[in-house]
């Protein structure tokens, strides 16, 4: 076999995900298994998503990954648990026209080349840890004919970063805690695909940050041993907002689904403060953000915007039509001004038609500025996203979008 120089790839795009019932805690640090169920909306992979390629040949010596165009080391305990996992679980894969066989014991042996690319910043509070492994996991079962569906794989993913187990659907997704000590019952199941209620428009103020923030996975450490907090969310709160997020969702219910993911948000953050010491994640332009969102909801009289933050200061706020979305953006953008040095083209990213619809000239109608109420606090928002819910992983047939060369299996 070592003589034979063929490559066998391939490439898969995989969406990364918002968490509106937020996974907090571990009972289980190696395992990655978490102390409540959690529930995501999978964010469009148009805006937000990795593509991932990898690759196996005799001719390789050792498994090699490169992430956004750097070679990264494979030999941290998470990747490696991933890695042997989806191994355990590869079958044969026969191609009689190029002669290319791989039995099942082969998958031991042989080694790959990974490359991914993040089409939006790592490790910057936007999930790509999220993305990054389920799009890993996603790809690897591909390659290697794993005969498994989306929640066996999702109990992989988990062990790369507990929230990735949610990128491996689209539309709304559940993480089941679980209670098995093997983390076999610890998987994410889908609620409702994207199509399911597709008015929402989801915008993200990516915040700038100053500070290095915590990880999570060391802050959630942190709280599990200190937050009294903590243990009442997990035991008293969590599985009855659970049950009604479901509802919520199932029953396309906005109000209850906005008042539902701001408590959770809130709650996850006054958690972050009850943990000693004490954990900041948000900002001042968070909470300006929040109060914002607050403002309008209340003016309007129900609820039109949710909004949730996750481990850092960027907002995630989730408008109930592309209406409320096009009259938040000018809002957003009144608040957040464009500086001189910027252009509208980097300052709002992805589905841009918003911007188009907003029409931006000229003085922000005195609705809007009702709903916003005064806004002279300072704040910075580095830029916006406009997105929307989205699809699971897929695998990619065009081979011009691979990320690496076929016939050396080396970044392009
Ligand atoms: N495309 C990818 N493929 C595989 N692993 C990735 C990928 N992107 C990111 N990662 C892994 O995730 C790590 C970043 O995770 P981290 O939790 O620090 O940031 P984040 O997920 O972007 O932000 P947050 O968790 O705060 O939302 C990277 O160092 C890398 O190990
Ligand atoms: C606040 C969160 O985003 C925490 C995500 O934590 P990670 O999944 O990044 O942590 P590890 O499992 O240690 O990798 C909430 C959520 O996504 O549910």
């Amino acid at each position: 076999m070592a003589e034979e120089k063929w490559v066998v790839m391939v490439t898969a795009q995989t969406p990364t995900n918002i968490a509106v019932i937020k996974y907090w805690g571990k009972r289980d640090e190696v395992r990655i298994l978490p102390i409540n169920d959690s529930i995501s909306v999978t964010l469009d992979p148009n805006h937000l998503c990795t593509l991932t390629t990898v690759a196996v040949s005799p001719s390789f010596d050792r498994d090699r990954m490169w992430l956004n165009g750097k070679e990264i080391s494979l030999s941290g305990s998470r990747y490696q648990n991933c890695l042997r996992e989806i191994r355990i679980r590869g079958n044969a894969v026969e191609d009689k026209e190029k002669g290319i066989k791989i039995e099942k014991k082969d998958w031991e042996k042989m080694h790959l080349h990974i490359a991914s690319h993040n089409n939006f910043p790592t490790a910057a509070g936007l999930a790509s840890s999220a993305a990054g492994f389920a799009c890993l996991v996603f790809s690897l079962a591909k390659l290697m004919n794993v005969d498994e569906d989306a929640s066996q794989l999702s109990a992989i993913a988990r062990q790369g970063s507990g929230s990735a187990c949610r990128s491996l659907f689209g539309g709304f997704v559940k993480w089941n805690m679980g209670n098995k000590e093997d983390g076999s019952d610890s998987v994410a199941v889908q609620l409702a695909d994207d199509k399911h209620w597709d008015d929402l428009v989801i915008i993200v103020a990516v915040v700038s940050s100053r500070e290095k923030e915590m990880s999570s996975t060391s802050g959630m450490c942190e709280s599990v041993e200190t937050s009294l907090l903590l243990q009442h969310r997990v035991k008293e709160v969590v599985p009855l907002r659970v049950l009604q997020m479901e509802e919520a969702i199932k029953n396309q219910d906005f109000t209850s689904f906005t008042k539902l993911t701001c408590a959770d948000s809130n709650q996850f953050h006054a958690v972050c403060m009850d943990t000693s010491p004490p954990i900041f994640y948000m900002n001042d332009t968070s909470h300006r953000i929040i109060s914002l969102v607050e403002k309008w909801n209340r003016s309007v009289g129900t609820p039109e915007i949710a909004y949730t933050f996750d481990a850092g200061p960027n907002a995630v706020l989730i408008a109930k039509n592309r209406k409320v979305a096009v009259e938040l953006l000018q809002g957003l953008l009144y608040c957040f001004p464009l500086k001189a040095d910027t252009d509208m083209k980097s300052y709002v990213l992805g589905d841009i038609s918003i911007v188009k619809d907003a029409g931006l000239e000229g003085e922000l109608p005195q609705g809007i500025k009702d709903k916003i109420g005064s806004q002279d606090q300072k704040g910075e928002v580095s830029y916006f996203i406009c997105s929307r819910p989205g699809r699971g992983p897929v695998v990619l047939q065009d081979q011009t979008q691979a990320l690496l060369h076929p016939q050396t299996g080396l970044p392009k």
